[in-house]
């Protein structure tokens, strides 16, 4: 699994308890996967489909560093699976992952459309 993006923890990610927000680190995770998949696929006509179950591991706080993996899991015919942790930057403690996070390549109408992709096109 490669750490292609770091965040710093903001006042503007906090939650109400003082630690890192879930709904700010899934944006984040959903952007970083959207680019991860777009550099695998070297297309960027895609969807977001499906996000299996999301595992709040621990915590981050402010003024922490955080990493975000990515790795493929699955070349489809028009989806490529991925799958995702989150995790601090030092200490290494998992604060999310989720196992399989699906895109789908579409058409100009938006309809599943065949990738024709087997291996990664670029890192
Ligand atoms: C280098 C190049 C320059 C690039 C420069 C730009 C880069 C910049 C990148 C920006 C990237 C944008 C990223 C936006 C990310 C959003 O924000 S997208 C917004 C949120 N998502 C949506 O609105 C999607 C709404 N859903 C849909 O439109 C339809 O469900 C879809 C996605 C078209 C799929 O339709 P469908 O009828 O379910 O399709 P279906 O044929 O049954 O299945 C298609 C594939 O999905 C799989 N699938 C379907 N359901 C599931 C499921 N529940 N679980 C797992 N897999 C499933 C199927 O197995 C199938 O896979 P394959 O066998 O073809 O591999």
């Amino acid at each position: 699994m490669n750490f292609y993006s770091r965040k710093l923890i903001k006042p503007q990610d906090m939650n109400a308890h003082g630690t890192l927000f879930g709904g700010t680190v899934l944006s984040w995770i959903d952007e970083e996967a959207a680019i991860f998949v777009s550099c695998q696929l070297g297309k960027g006509n895609l969807v977001t489909k499906f996000m299996s179950e999301i595992d709040f591991v621990s915590s981050a706080t402010l003024g922490d560093i955080i990493e975000i993996g990515m790795e493929t899991v699955k070349f489809g015919k028009s989806s490529i699976t991925v799958r995702c942790v989150v995790r601090n930057k030092f200490s290494k403690e998992v604060i999310i992952k989720i196992d399989r996070i699906v895109f789908v390549h579409v058409d100009e109408e938006g309809r599943p459309s065949p990738h024709n992709i087997e291996e990664p096109a670029n890192k």
